[in-house]
């Protein structure tokens, strides 16, 4: 299963502008890639005190979009997520597209991040992340810094999860922590860890780029460091097996104690 993933420099407060790049940049793709990944908020950034003009009502101009997309490029496409509007409410909400064109999962970013102020400006979301299925492999995402809180990517391999997506705005003042988390993140639930961040700035913060992808052993299979681009991995879910009939960490739960 190939993946391609978007290191993409979101361009703060511009959503048709975002869309033209994404758009561009699923069209370079070659046929034998299967999935393409795009990182977190990329149709504004975080231009949160304007997110009520910027932010996509229901969905209704971006998500036609990516299902003509994913269809006429026979994609699956993990779209990151997107500064999402419903009522008064905005949600930074992830979304997954079938090859079909079918949205088959969404979810809204539980853990808001209080060093941004999230808080103030985004609704969090209140219905934990849960598995779908793309080519008959059991998936996941999580959203930027719910990276810190191991509960949910444990969460979704207990579902039996063999991948999870991380689409983030990773500051990179902080990226040392990011590779730690996604590491042991992919160690102790055995899953290979997709992180697609972004790089460039939006006002003051910058983003440290390090779209990266972990083994299901912790070893990282490739890293794009810091230029906007594109990174293309290979996963192979025999190796994954065996990894995971080597250490059997499922087996050894204590689910009686914990
Ligand atoms: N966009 C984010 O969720 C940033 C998270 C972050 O800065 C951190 O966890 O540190």
């Amino acid at each position: 299963m190939k993946i391609a993933l978007y290191q993409m420099h979101v361009i703060p407060g511009k959503p048709e502008e975002n869309m033209r790049k994404i758009s561009q940049w699923f069209d370079q793709l070659s046929e034998e890639i299967d999935i393409a990944v795009l990182p977190e908020m990329w149709n504004t950034s975080y231009r949160l005190s304007d997110l009520n003009q910027l932010a996509d009502e229901e969905g209704n101009v971006i998500i036609p979009f990516l299902k003509k997309k994913a269809k006429a490029l026979n994609k699956h496409i993990i779209a990151g997520s997107i500064a999402y509007k419903k009522g008064d409410e905005i949600y930074n909400r992830a979304l997954v597209i079938n090859k079909e064109g079918n949205c088959i999962n969404t979810y809204d970013k539980a853990h808001l991040v209080p060093m941004l102020n999230e808080h103030h400006f985004l609704t969090s979301g209140e219905k934990k992340s849960t598995v779908y299925q793309l080519d008959e492999i059991e998936m996941g995402t999580i959203i930027c810094y719910d990276l810190r809180f191991p509960e949910l990517s444990r969460s979704l391999a207990l579902e039996d999860a063999k991948v999870i997506f991380v689409p983030a705005q990773w500051p990179k003042s902080r990226i040392d922590h990011w590779k730690a988390l996604l590491r042991a993140r992919a160690i102790e639930n055995q899953v290979y860890m997709i992180a697609c961040n972004s790089v460039g700035y939006c006002d003051e913060s910058e983003f440290g780029g390090n779209s990266l992808v972990y083994g299901p052993d912790g070893s990282l299979i490739d890293n794009l460091y810091y230029d906007e681009g594109t990174l293309i991995v290979d996963l192979d879910f025999d190796a994954q097996e065996q990894i995971r009939e080597a250490i059997p960490i499922f087996n050894s739960l204590r689910t009686d104690l914990y």
